[in-house]
């Protein structure tokens, strides 16, 4: 399902299509966004969990363009705030929101919380800054080939850490709150190599791909 040159990935997000390229290409792939394709309208996330929700992405954008598509249905599910924002992580903060707002209200929420006694709220890092929730990013990929309405599907996740405040600089979404304990750094301090590697949805990408190999 991944014989051509150039592989679509259904979406929008500069951040996520950058990660596949660059996963992508050490197959010898070259890689295609819904940013390449403005004809297409937006697709409506109304999915209940994220594999759903890639499902859709991936059908939507693939009987549209008549070549198998990638989807990648991803978001962070954060412990203090019951799973919250999960399958609304990238309209957090309002539909449309940008990464900023999303993050900010990320701390807004945390931040009305108080001290719930958890351990990860009585811990510091060395520079001070403090560990706010256990969180966890998931990733659900979605692989559609319209000749044959097949899919083929894979998950991941990572474990963390929401700090009170940013590091780093890499990344995009809410990477720059995402703390990773036992690396001792975030996860937007990461080089593209480090985050694929750990990464929920470098986790996804490797599972696909062994799949793949299967079918
Ligand atoms: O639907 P597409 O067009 O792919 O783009 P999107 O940004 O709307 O993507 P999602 O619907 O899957 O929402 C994912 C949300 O989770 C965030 N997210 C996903 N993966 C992330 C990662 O690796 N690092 C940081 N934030 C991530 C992302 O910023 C969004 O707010
Ligand atoms: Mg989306």
């Amino acid at each position: 399902m991944l014989s051509h040159e150039v592989i679509v990935v259904a979406t929008k997000n500069a951040g996520k299509a950058k990660e596949f390229a660059h996963a992508l290409k050490q197959l010898g792939k070259q890689t295609a966004s819904l940013l390449d394709y403005p004809q297409i309208p937006d697709i409506v996330e109304d999915g209940d969990t994220f594999a759903a929700n890639a499902r859709i992405k991936a059908k939507t954008a693939g009987d549209a363009l008549g070549v198998p598509v990638l989807a990648d249905d991803s978001g962070l599910r954060v412990d203090a705030l019951g799973g919250e924002p999960g399958v609304y992580s990238a309209r957090y903060a309002g539909e449309g929101a940008t990464d900023e707002a999303n993050n900010a209200k990320l701390l807004r929420e945390l931040g009305k919380l108080g001290d719930d006694g958890s351990d990860a709220r009585r811990e510091s890092l060395p520079d001070g800054s403090r560990l706010l929730s256990k969180a966890r990013f998931v990733c659900a990929l979605a692989l559609y080939d319209p000749a044959t309405g097949a899919f083929i599907e894979a998950e991941g996740a990572v474990d963390g850490f929401i700090t009170d405040r940013p590091h780093g600089t890499g990344g995009f979404g809410y990477d720059p709150l995402f703390w990773l304990p036992a690396l001792g750094r975030g996860m937007a301090e990461l080089s593209k190599e480090e985050k694929q590697r750990i990464s929920h949805r470098g986790e996804a990408l490797r599972k696909l791909l062994s799949r793949l190999g299967q079918s």
